[in-house]
This record gives C-alpha cells, structure tokens and sequence, in this order.
C-alpha cells in the first residue's frame, strides 16, 4: 500500500430528522458519501446527531476517541437551520427547521478537531457552524438584509437545477482558495438563506459573492487543514474542475493523517 493509494476515513456529519411514523434516523445525504468516496477517495465514517446523549466531560472523551480514529470531517449541509440561541441571536421565525441534536454534536466536534489538528471540509451548514462553533453569527434570512441578494436555490424537482451555478463570487489573493484554485472569480451554486453575519474572529475571509456575503473562509491558526464553503462542491464533483482542487487538498491533508495515524509496519509500507 503507498499513501497515494491509503482511503483515509471521513467522518460525515449526519442530521437527526423524522421518519414520518413517529420515529427519527440520523440521516446524510448521499452525494456526500459519493463525495467522501469518489472526490476524496476516503472511507465515509457517519457520525450521528449523538451530542445531546453525553454530557461535557463524557463528550469531550467521546470526541477524543472519535477523532483518535478518523483522518479527517467532512461537515455536511442540511435544509435546518443551525439554532440562533448558539450565537445571540433572535428567535428563529415561525416554521423554520432546526436540529438541536446535530447543533449538540457538530458544534464542539468543530472546535475538537481544530484543536486536535483533524483535516475539517465544511460545506453550506457546516460553514455556518464552523463559523458560531468558533464564536461567530449568522444572518437568519439573508435575503432580507439590505444589500444582500437572495441566496436561496430554486424549489426544483430537478436536483442539476437546484444545484446550478447561481452567481460568480469573488476569491481574495493570497489566500488558500486562492492558492488552490488559481483564479479570482469562479461561478458556485447557492441554496441558502443562512449566511455568515460576523466571521469568527479566527477566521480569515477567503471568498465574497458579489453582494458582500461570506462564501469561504479558513482559519490560518487552525493547525491542521480548514476550508469553509457557502456553496456545494459535493454535486457532481468529479465533472467539477473547481470543486476536485478543493476535494483533492481535502484528501490530501486526511492521507497525511492517516499515514501519521497507522502503525510503523503500515506506515512504512505507506511511505
Ligand atoms: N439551512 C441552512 C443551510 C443550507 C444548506 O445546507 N443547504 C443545503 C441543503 C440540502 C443539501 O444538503 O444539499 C441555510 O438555509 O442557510
């Protein structure tokens, strides 16, 4: 085995939603898992909404022995909105979906794995708690701020029209999207009336869309690797050239920790 060829294990986030007959599941979608597999060539690891079942010590030692077995997070979107009592905001409004069970299970695995150095890939719902998991707000609705465009994707049956290009964003110089992507403005896909209202004050701005929302951020202090999208690379990633540069430096960072991870025996094979 060489570490080109190691399938690094990728925790992806699940959500805790009703089954319709009285029951729940932790569900995930399945172009993450497709997208764990095909765009990262990892071993897609679900992690349930687990975080209300554990109080503060236990889950800190849950998440130590979760992440002591996983090579990187793959942080996945979600038609829920992360809860505003989490960051000081206002009431959600009436109707608005949340999940309290995977705000309980996300929120402190993002500030776990950037203290523990673990490879984190955020997208749209994941950006959204990286960015309050590290102390930062959202807009609720951002299409009702002044100024803001609205960012929420067309409610078609056809998955490609959902997930089309919607607007071009604006990639800052000098930093990681930057230096992996080669270029300063790329169209993206956008479903989302959430959007980043004060980044975290570790975050470093990496992308705007063309009405000033926050589309990508980093965290430079972060010792291990950390890139947050609005948009999502995940739909048909592979026929993506953008979208393979992100996942490609994704997987890279989880195959370094995964060969730092295995035995000496396998490591030396690894090498
Ligand atoms: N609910 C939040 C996050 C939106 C989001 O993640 N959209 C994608 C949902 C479907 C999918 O997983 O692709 C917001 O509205 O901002």
């Amino acid at each position: 085995m060489t570490l080109s060829s190691l399938r690094p294990l990728i925790g992806v986030t699940a959500c805790l939603k009703e089954n319709g007959r009285g029951g729940w599941h932790h569900a995930v979608g399945d172009k993450y898992v497709q997208a764990a597999i095909r765009a990262a060539g990892g071993l897609p690891i679900l992690i349930p909404a687990f975080g209300r079942e554990f109080e503060d010590q236990a889950m800190t030692e849950a998440l130590d022995r979760l992440l002591d077995t996983l090579d990187g997070i793959l942080l996945t979107g979600s038609p829920s909105n992360v809860e505003p009592h989490h960051y000081g905001g206002e009431p959600s409004r009436d109707g608005t979906a949340h999940d309290p069970a995977r705000d309980a299970t996300t929120l402190p695995l993002i500030r776990h794995a950037v203290d523990h150095a673990v490879p984190v890939f955020a997208i749209c719902r994941g950006l959204q708690e990286v960015n309050v998991a590290l102390g930062g707000t959202l807009h609720q609705l951002v299409h009702e701020v002044e100024g803001r465009r609205d960012h929420r994707s067309p409610r078609s049956p056809d998955m490609d029209v959902n997930y089309a290009p919607a607007h071009e964003i604006e990639i800052l110089e000098g930093g990681l999207l930057h230096r992996l992507l080669g270029e300063k403005r790329v169209r993206v896909n956008s479903l989302h009336a959430q959007g980043v209202d004060q980044l975290a004050p570790r975050a470093r701005l990496e992308a705007v869309a063309d009405d000033g929302q926050v589309e990508a951020f980093t965290v430079p202090d972060a010792p291990g690797f950390l890139l947050a999208l609005q948009w999502h690379p995940e739909h048909r990633a592979l026929e993506n050239p953008v979208s393979m540069k992100l996942f490609d430096a994704f997987a890279d960072a989880c195959r370094q920790r995964a060969a730092a991870r295995l035995s000496e025996p396998l490591r030396a094979a690894a090498e």
